[in-house]
């Protein structure tokens, strides 16, 4: 689909791609290839001397400064999840906020035994208690505030009630089974710092402090453009189609980074419907699928230049997913440029949109799962960093199989891509790897 004015896709490259997936990243690379053009240095286009795509840590890098995070925003405890603090976070409240029973039983005043008035449940969780003189003892709930003048609670398993008297073998220690006021943090203690990202466990310790909304750094919100006349949205592929691989897959891969996707919508190879799309909207991301190389139909770089874009990164020394792009709209819009081959598209998704959401969301841009040793030595590409779905285990890396650019079946079945640098690395060598959403 590609004529050959591409400044960085020769075919050579394409033939090197499917080797690779035949060699299974491993071994027999160089029987399937014949033998490699002499080297140059990383990135540069040895068949055509032109200027090269940039290195892949350099493209990450200009995705990661190519935004600033979100304004914050003040939302309702369910919608600030998985979103980032823009504050601290202080406790509004000591926790416990007043001396609380850690046991179902008796709270005791003094050494026993204890005049016990049974007469009632005793003290229950929202109860605000009488003092309780010396000498004396009341029922007591786990979670219910210890009366004052109590100076411990008696486990109901260590302790007899009968004839309004409480006796037990050992008198509890001064404080036993007494959560004190504070014991947790006290009024004003930093909880959280800003920058921590909303888990269900932050919501919980958020509410329990005191808090009904929390200030986050706003997600940026993002559509997905699928393009491709070929593409079916349902059935079985037949006729020479193929089914949209990347709808269903890029809008979830999105959220996790740290996106709202407002839409995924299904544009065809149509350049008016592409520039209509790239210019409405109100997302801040606009994240494209196919397109990305010189082809009869690939309208994205012709719609971007004609919108007056600035192409932040274009190209990228990386395999598979090399045509990838990512764009600034004259109104500070981005567009990724996912290239058509799905594990293309993956390799972008890590490489461009994944640096950008997470500046955007103000999210940790170093997080995933660190390095590993590979199991097995794994061919490189002679000049660019190539991205390899593996499954990683207690520090070991190993490379599966079916991870040609069109395929998926090796990154479905994959923990994390592992990075291999030019030139390939070998077995117990150590890489980086990326980590990939979990559900
Ligand atoms: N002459 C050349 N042709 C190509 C080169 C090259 O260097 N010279 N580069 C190849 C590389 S590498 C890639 S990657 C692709 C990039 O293609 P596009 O981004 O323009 O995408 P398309 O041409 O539309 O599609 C490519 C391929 O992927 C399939 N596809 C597209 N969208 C989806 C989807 N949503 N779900 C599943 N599959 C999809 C599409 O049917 C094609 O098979 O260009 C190479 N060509
Ligand atoms: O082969 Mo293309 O590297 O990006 O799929």
């Amino acid at each position: 689909m590609t004529p050959p004015s591409h400044p960085r896709t020769p075919a050579m490259d394409d033939d090197f791609d499917d080797a690779l997936a035949l060699a299974n990243g491993t071994a027999g690379l160089d029987a399937a290839l014949g033998p490699a053009p002499g080297g140059g240095p990383p990135g540069a286009s040895r068949e055509t001397g032109r200027p090269a795509a940039v290195g892949w840590a350099e493209a990450r890098t200009a995705a990661r400064y190519a935004a600033r995070p979100g304004e914050p925003a003040e939302l309702p405890l369910p919608g600030a999840l998985g979103h980032v603090l823009a504050e601290p976070l202080p406790a509004l409240t000591d926790l416990p906020a007043f001396d609380t029973s850690a046991m179902d039983g008796w709270a005791v005043a003094g050494p026993g035994p204890w005049a016990l008035d049974d007469s009632g449940p005793g003290v229950l969780a929202g109860d605000t208690p009488e003092r309780l003189p010396d000498g004396h003892a009341v029922a007591i709930a786990t979670g219910a505030r210890v009366p004052d003048g109590a100076t411990a609670v008696l486990r109901g398993e260590h302790g007899f009630a009968g004839g309004g008297r409480l006796t037990a073998p050992a008198t509890p220690p001064h404080g036993g089974d007494i959560r004190p006021r504070g014991q947790e943090c006290r009024m004003g203690d930093l909880l959280l710092p800003a920058g921590a990202l909303v888990t269900p466990a932050v919501l919980g310790l958020a509410a329990a402090a005191g808090y009904d909304r929390l200030t986050v750094t706003r997600r940026p919100r993002a559509e997905v453009l699928v393009l491709g006349d070929e593409l079916l949205t349902e059935g079985v592929p037949a006729g020479g189609r193929v089914r949209d691989a990347l709808g269903p897959l890029v809008a979830p891969w999105l959220a996790e980074l740290g996106a709202d996707v407002v839409a995924t919508r299904h544009l065809g190879d149509s350049a008016s419907a592409l520039r209509d799309a790239l210019t409405g909207g109100d997302a801040e991301v606009l994240v494209t699928t196919g397109s990305t190389a010189a082809g009869p139909v690939d309208h994205l770089r012709p719609a971007l230049r004609e919108l007056g874009a600035t192409f932040v990164v274009d190209g990228v020394a990386v395999r598979p997913g090399h045509p990838m792009l990512l764009a600034a709209l004259p109104d500070g819009r981005h567009v990724v440029g996912l290239p058509g081959n799905p594990l293309a598209a993956v390799s972008a998704l890590l490489t461009l949109a994944d640096p950008l959401l997470r500046t955007l969301a103000d999210r940790d841009p170093e997080a995933g799962p660190g390095p590993a040793r590979l199991a097995e030595r794994v061919q490189g590409h002679p000049e660019d960093t190539r991205l390899v779905p593996v499954s990683h285990r207690r520090g070991t890396a190993t490379p599966l199989r079916f991870h040609g650019p069109a395929m998926l079946r090796g990154i479905a079945s994959a923990t994390a891509l592992a990075v291999i640098p030019p030139g390939g690395a070998g077995a117990g060598a150590p890489v980086h790897l990326l980590g990939l959403p979990r559900n």
